[in-house]
């Protein structure tokens, strides 16, 4: 009988360039459950996916991603268009790991690698933007530009909150853009600052931003802040802790399964905490996707 076989990828920049040691401990797991394990560290941009793709060609059954967010984006892209796609385990080192907040995997390292012995999973959704997938959300706007432009640097050192915070700090007059947004069959159009497409229930570390959203619910969980204001006070902070953003009066909430933004000013959009395409874009949901293992219900 062959052997299981299982990729770790591994990102030696991310977080504290713990990784290393990290990589061991997966391995020694992986070898005790009688998987035949192959180490790829990665170097730089695209590496993740060109490994993941090889993983999923040569028919391997689990990839471990340990690293950001960055990593397990360009990990989940090298499963694009793939008909077989391995079971997916996650080490979060980055300062945001919203897939992981989204599937209750523990943010410290050393617990989230004990917890690949679970032998539970979830299958969950994936998302389609143009023609990359994502994990977990999708940005356009001037808002979105000025968020995600704070540096990993500050994010750690401030927290999810106070990045947030500091990022708005000079954004009274930041200009909304005049968006056209269709979803399954319907159209909003106006003036807004921020677009958001959400996958699961955790956004920029924020667990309770998008309460409602089910990793494999089908649905495109979107928000559409009609004013900048709703960012100016407290009340920032009370709804997005309290998960009440799609209850402010300067929001608009909907789902969908497949979604196109467009305007005709040049918009950049941000993917899962990285830049991602210039507007127009066309998200769709992949429902069901992907396997991840999940840390066991006790
Ligand atoms: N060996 C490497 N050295 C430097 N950068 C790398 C290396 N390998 C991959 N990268 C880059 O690292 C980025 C992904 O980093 P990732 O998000 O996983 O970690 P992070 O920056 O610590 O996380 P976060 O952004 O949440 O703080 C990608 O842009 C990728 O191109």
């Amino acid at each position: 009988m062959s052997m299981r076989q299982a990729m770790i990828i591994s990102n030696p920049s991310s977080g504290k360039e713990e990784a290393e040691q990290y990589v061991s401990q997966v391995r020694e797991i992986l070898e005790s459950q009688q998987y035949e394990v192959v180490v790829n560290e990665t170097a730089g941009e695209g590496d993740a996916t060109n490994y993941c793709q090889s993983a999923c060609k040569d028919g391997c059954d689990l990839v471990i991603s340990i690293g950001g967010d960055g990593t397990l984006h360009e990990t989940i892209n090298g499963m694009m268009d793939q008909d077989h796609r391995p079971r997916l385990g996650v080490v979060p080192l980055g300062t945001v790991n919203d897939f992981a907040r989204a599937l209750n995997i523990s943010l410290d390292p050393e617990e989230a690698i004990r917890q690949l012995r679970s032998s539970q999973t979830h299958i969950v959704d994936l998302g389609k933007i143009n023609d990359r997938l994502f994990a977990n959300v999708v940005a356009a706007g001037s808002l979105a530009e000025a968020l995600f432009s704070v540096s990993s640097e500050e994010k750690s050192k401030l927290g999810s909150f106070a990045y947030l915070k500091e990022g708005l700090k000079d954004l009274v007059n930041t200009p909304a853009n005049h968006l056209t947004i269709e979803y399954d069959g319907q159209i909003w159009e106006g003036e807004s600052p921020l677009f958001l497409a959400a996958l699961t229930n955790s956004v920029g570390g924020f667990e309770k931003l998008s309460p409602d959203a089910e990793v494999d619910d089908g649905l495109i969980h979107c928000f559409v802040v009609r004013n900048i204001s709703v960012f100016n006070s407290l009340t920032l902070g009370t709804s997005l802790f309290f998960g009440s953003l799609k209850d402010h009066k300067d929001v608009d909430y909907f789902t969908a399964k497949e979604v196109h933004v467009r305007s005709d000013e040049a918009i950049r959009t941000n993917v899962d905490g990285e830049e991602g395409p210039a507007l127009p874009i066309h998200i769709r949901v992949l429902p069901r996707h992907i396997e991840v293992i999940i840390p066991e219900e006790v």
